[in-house]
């Protein structure tokens, strides 16, 4: 597939591709998830490379309005492929990863339309989604503030009832509650779900969502009271600059009663509150859900950066034998190995991480529809555990790509600086990752003060049931081939996680109060909750390769990469491991001794471990990651189509740089 997008060229990769020890379609496969999914991201992909609308080469290089012009155009020849091609949804997502350009589409799909799903009655979803499904309306999701993001509950826009007229009235009371961020909102959307205290009969009820009209749908001029526009540039050149993130005044706006979200709480028409029999949770419905999505992002986005590093790396050469052989390919430099093989091995450990977090997105979503909210808390810590970790590593990793490739890696046309100025803010929207891992270590704190009276705990924190052996068993591992055994590795990730967790408990009791005790051990908690995430991404790695893995050679690479994996991490916390006991210094030492064989194992296999990812060259966008190899080329090729080359002699010489020249001439010859 990506030989074909790179149209028969000399291949400058195919000695690195012949040392393959596995079959590269197999791998496709386990990375895919399925023969199908490979097979229709194939057709996406390719629909969108082959197309001239979705050309992103010079994206970099467009003014903010130029941009943002492109992306309206790109959605608008997208949603009519869409129709005319009668996509299916699976094909249409794929669809809008390939373009691979954030705009007002995503909030209105992955947010808009979820909102109203999940909070909406039958009737409301029936009205607003039968619009929202055939684009008749734009819409998104406006929570966060000027003065709030974080902490939902402080937000302070209002909606209050007027049972006079059987309307809210929505109003910004301050310069803080403007809202702020929403994605679309600053020039796109005509509607929104905002979400505002909810007052009625002099009461405030906090939190809770309302359908908005923003816009005229026939000149899109702002509907009276509402004032809005776009926030501003952002980080980096193309990237996220796509995106019309808005701010929004109220100014006693009046809605309908029946446009409150009203599936878990109402509002009767003389003004009563009437809450469902749900948890209250549930209005963070639609964030559990992004953050689902969002880890599967970040392993494509951190894939994307090692494909680039990888391939560069074994073309890049530097420095020859000290007789005058030939250069080394930088690639071969152990020190280059063991920055860069940790990032591929964590690019297939969120992937499957990720295709088990959407199971139990959907095993959660299944029991909430039959009542039963047992398993609520459960996917709101993995949901937001994952989603911090992955996105941090993620966005590290990338940076670090962007060195590994040297000088070139700083250049736009090398796809690295966009991608880590895209995937940066991942870290923040959804859920700040310090915020989200404190909701983390809260259930943790909660889980382990259930197993203390006696009570077993299940799913992810099943192993924190097993106390009385994890709080004081030692390590078996005596050699470096001990480091093979999963079970070994599982047990010094369940060791070091439930002890970490049962020391903070242990200091909270300590304290005046529970309250002072978790901001004081804030620090520690959070560590704690890395120290659990990364045993459910160890766990769910293992488990993968329980399943059956069919192609020659695929499943050994993956054990590989799961060893490098999490002797990496072994590597990188050893003082967690050595502090809490779990492993001692030697065991230590040996599990990097272990992990450089890996490397070195992996080595042969680098270039095909990410031709696996499959993707096209469109859709990398990086001179250095071609698939044929032909960097230099392409860098050369790159740099000629940047605006400043229109002119050999540049713009501002006459006014600037000639007056300097000559009067330096003149100072001179006096
Ligand atoms: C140009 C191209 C065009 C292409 C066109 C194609 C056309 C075809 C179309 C096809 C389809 C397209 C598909 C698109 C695919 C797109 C792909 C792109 C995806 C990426 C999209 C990403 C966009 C991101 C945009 C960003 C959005 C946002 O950021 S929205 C705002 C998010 N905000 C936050 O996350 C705020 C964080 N804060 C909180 O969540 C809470 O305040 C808190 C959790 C931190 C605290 O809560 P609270 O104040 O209530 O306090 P407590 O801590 O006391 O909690 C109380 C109890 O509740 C529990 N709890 C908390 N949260 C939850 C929860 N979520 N679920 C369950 N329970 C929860 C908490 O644990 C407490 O429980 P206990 O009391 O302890 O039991
Ligand atoms: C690109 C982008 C797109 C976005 N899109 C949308 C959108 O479509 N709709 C929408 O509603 N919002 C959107 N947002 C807003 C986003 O959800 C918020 O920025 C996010 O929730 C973080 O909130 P904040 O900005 O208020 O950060 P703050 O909470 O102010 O965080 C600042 C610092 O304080 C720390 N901090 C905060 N609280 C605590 C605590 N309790 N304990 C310890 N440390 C703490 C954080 O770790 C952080 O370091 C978007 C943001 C970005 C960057």
């Amino acid at each position: 597939m990506a030989a074909a997008d790179w149209g028969g060229k000399a291949d400058h990769l195919a000695g690195e591709r012949a040392t393959a020890q596995f079959d590269v379609d197999g791998m496709k496969v386990a990375w895919a998830g399925s023969r199908h999914a490979v097979e229709v991201a194939d057709r996406m992909a390719c629909l969108v490379a082959s197309d001239p609308v979705f050309r992103k080469d010079t994206r970099t290089m467009l003014s903010r309005k130029e941009l943002f012009k492109d992306t309206l155009k790109k959605a608008a020849h997208a949603w009519k492929r869409t129709v005319e091609l009668h996509l299916t949804e699976e094909e249409a997502n794929l669809l809008r990863l390939y373009i691979d350009q954030p705009g007002y589409v995503d909030l209105h799909w992955v947010m808009f339309v979820p909102a109203i799903k999940g909070q909406g009655t039958e009737e409301q979803q029936k009205k607003w989604l039968t619009m929202a499904y055939k684009f008749q309306i734009i819409g998104t999701y406006a929570q966060t503030e000027l003065g709030h993001g974080s902490n939902v509950q402080g937000l302070e826009t209002t909606a209050t009832f007027d049972p006079s007229t059987d309307e809210f009235i929505m109003h910004s009371p301050t310069l803080t509650s403007s809202k702020w961020w929403p994605g679309g909102l600053g020039k796109t959307s005509t509607h929104a779900v905002v979400y505002a205290r909810l007052i009625t009969e002099g009461k405030d009820y906090g939190i809770h969502g309302f359908i908005m009209q923003l816009r005229s749908l026939d000149d899109h001029s702002p509907l009276p009271g509402i004032t809005i526009g776009d926030i501003g540039g952002k980080f980096g050149s193309g990237a996220y600059n796509s995106m019309d993130n808005g701010v929004m005044r109220l100014d006693h706006v009046r809605i309908p009663r029946d446009q409150m979200l009203m599936r878990l709480a109402q509002v009767t028409r003389e003004g009563k509150y009437v809450h469902s029999d749900v948890p209250k949770q549930l209005l963070y419905g639609t964030m559990v859900y992004v953050r689902q999505t969002i880890v599967a992002d970040a392993s494509r986005a951190l894939s994307r950066a090692v494909c680039i590093a990888v391939r560069y790396g074994a073309i890049r050469k530097q420095f020859g034998s000290k007789a005058g052989g030939p250069e080394t390919q930088v690639l071969n430099y152990k020190t280059q190995q063991s920055r860069l093989f940790p990032f591929l091995a964590s690019a297939y450990a969120f992937r499957f991480v990720g295709q088990w977090l959407k199971w139990l997105y959907t095993d959660v979503t299944q029991k909430l529809e039959s009542k039963d909210f047992s398993t609520l808390p459960e996917a709101h810590a993995c949901t937001a555990g994952l989603k911090s970790v992955t996105t941090s590593a993620t966005a590290d990793a990338i940076e670090e790509c962007q060195k590994l490739c040297g000088g070139h890696g700083y250049l736009n046309s090398s796809g690295l600086p966009e991608l880590f100025a895209v995937n940066l803010p991942a870290c923040t929207y959804e859920g700040d990752n310090v915020v989200l891992l404190l909701q983390v270590a809260r259930f943790l704190m909660k889980t382990v003060s259930q197993v203390a009276s006696g009570k077993q705990p299940v799913g992810t924190t099943a192993y924190m049931g097993n106390i009385q052996h994890l709080m004081q068993c030692k390590s078996v591992v005596n050699t470096v081939e001990d480091w093979l055994n999963p079970a070994a590795i599982k047990e010094v990730f369940e060791a070091r996680a439930l002890r970490m967790a049962v020391n903070c408990a242990q200091n909270i009791s300590k304290a005046p109060s529970q309250e002072e005790g978790f901001s004081e051990l804030s620090p520690d908690l959070v560590e704690a909750a890395v120290a659990h995430v990364q045993l459910i991404i160890v766990t769910k790695f293992i488990e993968k390769l329980q399943e059956d893995i069919l192609g020659h050679g695929v499943k050994e690479q993956l054990q590989k990469l799961c060893g490098i994996y999490a002797l990496h991490l072994i590597h990188k916390h050893l003082g967690d491991f050595l502090s809490t006991g779990c492993v001692t210094a030697r065991q230590g030492s040996l599990a990097n001794e272990r992990l450089g064989k890996l490397y070195a194992q992996v080595r042969p296999n680098a270039v095909a471990l990410v031709d696996a990812f499959d993707y096209t060259d469109h859709y990398l966008g990086s001179a250095l990651g071609r698939y044929d190899g032909d960097v230099y080329s392409a860098l050369y090729k790159e740099a000629w189509k940047d605006p400043l080359n229109e002119t050999v002699v540049p713009d501002g010489y006459q006014e600037h740089l000639r007056p300097l020249l000559k009067q330096q001439l003149k100072l001179s010859r006096l």
